[in-house]
């Protein structure tokens, strides 16, 4: 099997919604994502042209979350947020690495890849140079 990755960075606000420490406050990350993708090469010996993965998955991640604030829906937190800003982002999940990064393979990928015969199988969501979670298939 085949497989090509692309990154990108985004930056973003989150809380990890009842983290024992400082993660439970209000505070945010310049966040590199990287998506790998699997599938058969086509006739010209590619999983996927990069500049697809670009549109389909980088750009996603520009428009749904770049520059916004991630707030699990069942933060207490939410409400009061989304009522200061309501261009906050509502996500099913608590924001830690993991959680984002299962999204994107789960939810997203599926939903932005549909027709490609390509597959995103794994995400590596890096919140600081030294710390990343990874979701695989
Ligand atoms: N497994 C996970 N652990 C933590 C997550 C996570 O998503 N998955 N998230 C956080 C926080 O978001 C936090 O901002 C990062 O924590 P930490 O590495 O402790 O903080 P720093 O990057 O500031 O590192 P220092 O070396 O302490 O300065 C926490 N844990």
């Amino acid at each position: 099997m085949f497989t090509v990755t692309r990154y990108h960075d985004i930056s973003c606000g989150h809380r990890v919604c009842g983290h024992e420490n400082k993660c439970s406050h209000l505070h945010g990350h310049n966040y590199r994502i990287t998506f790998c993708c699997a599938g058969e090469l086509d006739s010209l010996g590619r999983v996927i042209d990069f500049s697809v993965i670009k549109e389909k998955l980088c750009v996603w991640l520009e428009e749904h979350f770049d520059h916004r604030f991630l707030i699990w829906t069942e933060d207490p937190l939410a409400d009061a947020l989304l009522s200061l800003d309501p261009k906050v982002v509502q996500v099913p999940f608590n924001p830690t690495a993991e959680n984002i990064a299962e999204y994107l393979v789960t939810v997203v990928g599926p939903e932005q890849l549909r027709g490609t015969g390509v597959k995103l199988i794994r995400c590596d969501v890096e919140e600081t140079r030294k710390c990343t979670a990874t979701f695989t298939l």
